[in-house]
């Protein structure tokens, strides 16, 4: 009996501890509504809705989106995001409440890429990013490097379509890997663009090692779902070796930035006469302003690299493979260029405004393929209502794009590829029209987007032009899976048999 007593008194002692403490919290959760959030599924314990993310999420938050609206509430891992699935409210949030969520979340593989957000990718809003933005869209970006920038397009178009003549010529009815060789060319304008010569002058940098580097930064971002989403699962991540990889890409990527960021590599590049290229305007900068640090140098070109060309690749396959399956818009594009340019033997960018039908076909491809499905995660700084529900700061935003541009409101027969749709509308890419946003729109819109634009459209422009394509197996029937990533490609790479067309 005595005992039972003595077991007794912790116990009580205990609840009266903890009964005031249930009490002041329930009182307080009556006096304080729960603020009026968007629907959603419910969630579980830890992961939250991380279960109903598929590895292909714009289509799986797509149809969650079909079951609960285009604001869509989801608690993933152990942030709260909102997911948008419409126009209307890509405007809403994309225009009127930009302010409130132009910032990006603190992931682990981005803070890491972009050297401690010193970028301007995924930088928090603030004073640094709006400088650094200027900088990309005015002095690395902008005119003043338009005619350097247009001469590396155009000579690295103008190699790969010299290369895949050779293999034509090579041999009949032999199929070339485009995906490969769209990927290998957009890297290839990226590094020219950011490097210039400067790694030949080194004479101790494979070009080649450079490409390797470039893909496996590509592949980086994205991958350490844990440490993102789940922290006290992180270790999960280093279990993988995912960390180790990234930590590998750092260390060769730092022997790398020693041998060109150098002021000696500097002075022979003057004495060379060379243009000036995108590190060379970074570091002549750096001495003007004295604002800019090396690791505000290295995470830009590290955006350069991550943004620039993965996502210019993905657009010419997917552009490709849906006129591979649509031979009657293909041909439409084919005489349309090969009418303007005539004999002249390529195309070149001041022959891109005449080639209506192929800004249409493009359009149309970036409607249904938006490399970027998701674009990038953005997250609130403010509190603010859309539609009477209440986001609160520091939530997770995600657009998708993909969903948007098949909005049966904004678009007549959304599933088919039907470039014609674009006749006689003003509809454009650049973030004024919500119903096709592959760019983004508002302050965190692509800085990139005219160079990505002007890339695409030369090398689709010179590829109808030259070629007359087949499918190896000689059908249309191209396979439109995706690969999951940040940029979605397309799963099996595109064969595609080249015919060299005879001009007349
Ligand atoms: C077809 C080609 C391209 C596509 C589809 C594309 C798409 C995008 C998208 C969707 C975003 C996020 C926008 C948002 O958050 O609302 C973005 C941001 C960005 N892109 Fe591009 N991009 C392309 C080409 C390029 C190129 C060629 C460059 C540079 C050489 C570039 C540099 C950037 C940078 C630096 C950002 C971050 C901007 C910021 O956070 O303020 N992109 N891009």
């Amino acid at each position: 009996m005595d005992s039972t007593i003595t077991l007794l008194y912790p116990v009580l002692l205990v609840l009266l501890l903890i009964v005031p403490v249930l009490l002041i919290m329930f009182l307080h959760k009556k006096q304080s509504p729960k603020p009026k959030l968007p629907p959603g599924p419910p969630k579980l314990p830890l992961i939250g809705n991380l279960h109903q993310v598929g590895k292909l999420p714009h289509h799986s938050l797509w149809q969650l989106s079909q079951q609960h609206g285009p604001l869509l509430y989801l608690q993933l891992g152990q942030a709260p995001t909102i997911i948008i699935s419409s126009s209307d409210l890509a405007r809403q949030v994309l225009r009127t409440h930009d302010l409130e969520s132009c910032s990006r979340p603190s992931l682990f593989s981005s803070t890491k890429l972009s050297y401690g957000c010193s970028d301007v990718a995924f930088i928090p809003h603030g004073d640094q990013w709006r400088e650094l933005k200027k900088i990309c869209v005015v002095e690395l970006f902008g005119t003043k490097n338009n005619s350097t920038l247009q001469s590396i397009r155009e000579e690295e178009v103008e190699s790969m379509v010299t290369s895949i003549s050779a293999a034509a010529a090579a041999s009949m009815d032999c199929a070339i890997d485009l995906s490969d060789i769209f990927l290998s060319c957009a890297n290839n304008i990226t590094l020219r663009a950011a490097f210039g010569k400067r790694y030949q002058i080194t004479g101790k940098y494979e070009w080649s090692k450079l490409h390797m580097m470039l893909t496996e930064v590509q592949a980086a971002l994205g991958s350490f779902f844990m440490a993102d989403y789940i922290p006290c699962f992180a270790w999960i991540d280093i279990l993988t070796g995912a960390r180790a990889r990234l930590d590998k890409i750092f260390y060769d990527l730092d022997a790398f930035y020693e041998l060109i960021i150098d002021e000696h590599l500097q002075q022979i590049m003057q004495s060379h006469g060379q243009d000036e290229d995108i590190l060379h305007t970074l570091l002549r900068l750096q001495k003007e302003t004295d604002h800019l640090t090396n690791d505000n140098i290295k995470g830009v070109l590290m955006d350069i690299f991550v943004a620039g060309s993965d996502t210019s690749s993905a657009s010419l396959e997917w552009t490709m493979a849906e006129l591979m399956r649509n031979p009657e818009t293909m041909k439409k594009a084919q005489d349309e260029v090969r009418k303007v340019i005539g004999m002249k033997g390529k195309v070149e960018e001041s022959d891109l405004q005449q080639l209506q039908y192929l800004k249409w076909v493009l359009k149309e491809s970036m409607r249904l393929h938006p490399p970027a499905p998701l674009l990038v995660h953005r997250e609130t700084t403010q509190h603010f209502k859309i539609n009477g529900y209440e986001i609160q700061p520091k939530t997770r935003v995600i657009v998708n794009a993909w969903a948007i541009g098949r909005e049966t409101s904004s678009w007549e027969r959304p599933l088919e590829f039907y470039p014609e749709r674009f006749k006689d509308s003003s509809i454009d890419m650049k973030g004024h029209d919500f119903q096709l946003i592959p760019f983004g729109a508002g302050r965190r819109i692509c800085p990139g987007i005219d160079l990505g634009i002007q890339t695409v459209e030369l090398a689709l422009a010179n590829l109808l032009y030259t070629f007359d394509w087949k499918c190896p197996d000689g059908s249309q029937d191209i396979n439109l899976d995706e690969t999951p990533g940040v940029t979605v490609h397309k799963k099996y790479p595109l064969f595609l048999v080249p015919i060299k067309y005879e001009l007349k």
